[in-house]
């Protein structure tokens, strides 16, 4: 019996490398080629692409021609600098086309009708994230929310949403002051020091993530320091090096980043794991007000034990999740603002007098007052519209779509353009580009002729979970800094925002601080 396998055994051994070539060329060139004569069938046109890098050569290219857009020109008109390559396809292409990352497809999508008619279309819960993203972000996010999909993300978003209510937050308001307070005093003895200009972008960010550090998983001091930097480490290691995502074997340019990425990642993992698990023992006396105290609570059957819907493994991957899409969009959001206030003095004076009449003494900062700052609302909308945090949202297509007479193929990946949105002269008028918080006062999208127009924390069933944290720490963060200090734009400041997962400066933010007496 053996002897009569063993030809048939070795035939097939014979022929496994050129199966695997099969194979190979199937799911790069054929599956590709068949994807992009569909999508042209479809109806939507797009850069022609080149095997097997797609449209990234291109990309690159235009990357390293766009540049500071010059210290003395502060320019808001930013898309054709952050995004120059959508910028110029959308001349020739229009505001819906196909360009292709690898050999992976994506729609791009400038067009909030085109939107509004495709998300009528699909549930919250039917549409995917990219795959080649899912992967590539896999040591960030894991399973957590912003990646997960299906009656997964149901479970998930319906565990952790209540997490996030106006009353859990308020309870970490102490965690926030606490870190912003410790911020102002190394402001004060920098200033002291004689050397005023400061770099609101690195400290704004780092006092971000001890935040989240805290109000994630209940760190405290100099642990939540070294987490949060553990954690900001790997997203450098994922993010500063030239890229080839949906490219075959495209990590392999990267060798050297993805095993640093991956080794951080375990760090990381075991450092939160230890977290969680001396918290899962001592759940019964769990009192702890962060989000993973939230979600402990929330973890439990009736009967007192753990595990009603999330695993250990779930329960890090939100708390990584949370750091990770909630430190720096926010951090950014208020080191934009701190620019824009620095270059329009009269928003600086108003908002510090909104300040005095709402809150009062800032020392005993009540948090109840603060929804009743509105122009410093204006002021995060309009920031968030000039430069969204979070510039781009993404979706993957589970079914075939259908948008009047085209039809969106399953499987095709969506790059949706906020930036490219939140500047369209169409749908905001010709003062698209200037800085004009009242736009937002009796209007909550700030007059866009198009409810979708106005993405800064995406849509639909899959927006922003954590955008009451957001808002919150925005306004304590903003009222303590404001209330100490004036701000003016350090002439040593360039002005060249630039993509790394989120919209930030690329040579830092630079402001002359001085303290209010
Ligand atoms: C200014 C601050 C923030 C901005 C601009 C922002 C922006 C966004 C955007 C654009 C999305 C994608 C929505 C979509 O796909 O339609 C998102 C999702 C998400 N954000 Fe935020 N975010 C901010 C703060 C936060 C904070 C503070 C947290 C948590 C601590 C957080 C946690 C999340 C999570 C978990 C998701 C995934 C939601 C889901 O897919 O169900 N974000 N955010």
């Amino acid at each position: 019996m053996e002897f009569l396998l063993l030809p048939g055994a070795l035939a097939f051994f014979a022929m496994l490398p050129l199966l695997l070539l099969l194979k190979l060329t199937f799911s790069w060139w054929v599956s590709p080629v068949l994807k992009h004569l569909k999508l042209q069938r479809c109806g939507f046109g797009g850069p022609p692409p080149s095997f097997p890098l797609g449209n990234i050569p291109e990309m690159k290219k235009k990357n390293s021609v766009s540049s500071s857009l010059g210290s003395s020109k502060h320019t808001h008109d930013i898309h054709s600098s952050v995004f120059p390559y959508f910028s110029r396809w959308q001349n020739s292409h229009g505001k819906v086309f196909i360009y292709w990352l690898g050999t992976e497809p994506f729609l791009y999508i400038a067009d909030p009708e085109f939107l509004k008619k495709m998300s009528t279309e699909v549930l919250a819960k039917k549409w995917g994230k990219p795959r080649v993203f899912r992967h590539d972000r896999d040591p960030m996010f894991g399973n957590g929310l912003v990646m997960v999909e299906g009656n997964e993300w149901v479970r998930h978003r319906h565990v952790i949403a209540p997490a996030f209510s106006p009353l859990n937050l308020k309870a970490m308001a102490s965690m926030m002051t606490e870190s912003t307070n410790q911020m102002i005093d190394r402001w004060i003895a920098q200033i002291n020091s004689g050397n005023p200009e400061i770099d609101v972008e690195k400290e704004v960010v780092e006092t971000a993530g001890e935040i989240i550090a805290k109000t994630s998983f209940g760190m405290k001091g100099k642990y939540a320091k070294e987490v949060s930097e553990k954690l900001r480490a790997l997203q450098m290691t994922l993010f500063k090096t030239t890229r080839y995502v949906g490219v075959p074997f495209g990590k392999c340019f990267n060798v050297k980043k993805t095993q640093e990425a991956r080794k951080l990642g375990k760090q990381i993992d075991k450092i939160l794991l230890s977290v969680i698990e001396s918290r899962m023992k001592s759940i019964k006396r769990e009192t702890q007000e962060d989000l993973l105290g939230l979600l402990l609570q929330g973890n439990r059957h009736a009967d007192g034990k753990l595990g009603k819907t999330f695993t250990t493994r779930d329960l890090l991957d939100e708390c990584k999740t949370f750091f990770f899409a909630g430190h720096e969009t926010t951090a950014l959001a208020i080191s934009w603002t701190l620019l824009l206030l620095a270059m329009h003095e009269d928003w600086q004076i108003q908002l510090r007098e909104e300040i005095r009449e709402v809150v009062g003494d800032p020392k005993e900062l009540d948090i109840n007052v603060l929804a009743g700052l509105r122009k410093m609302k204006w002021v995060m909308n309009e920031v968030l519209r000039l430069y969204p945090t979070a510039p781009n949202v993404q979706r993957q297509a589970r079914e075939d779509i259908k948008v009047d007479n085209l039809t969106v193929p399953n499987g095709t990946n969506m790059w949706i353009d906020v930036v490219g949105m939140h500047h369209d002269p169409a749908l905001w008028g010709k003062d698209v580009n200037e800085f004009r918080p009242e736009r937002f006062m009796n209007d909550v999208n700030g007059g866009c002729n198009h409810k979708m127009g106005y993405l800064p924390f995406g849509f639909g069933g899959r927006m922003c979970v954590g955008r009451n944290l957001s808002f919150m720490e925005y306004k304590i963060v903003l009222t303590l800094l404001l209330s100490r200090f004036s701000f003016r734009v350090s002439p040593g400041y360039d002005h060249s925002p630039s993509i790394m997962l989120s919209l930030r400066p690329t040579h830092g933010l630079q402001l002359i601080v001085h303290p209010l007496s």
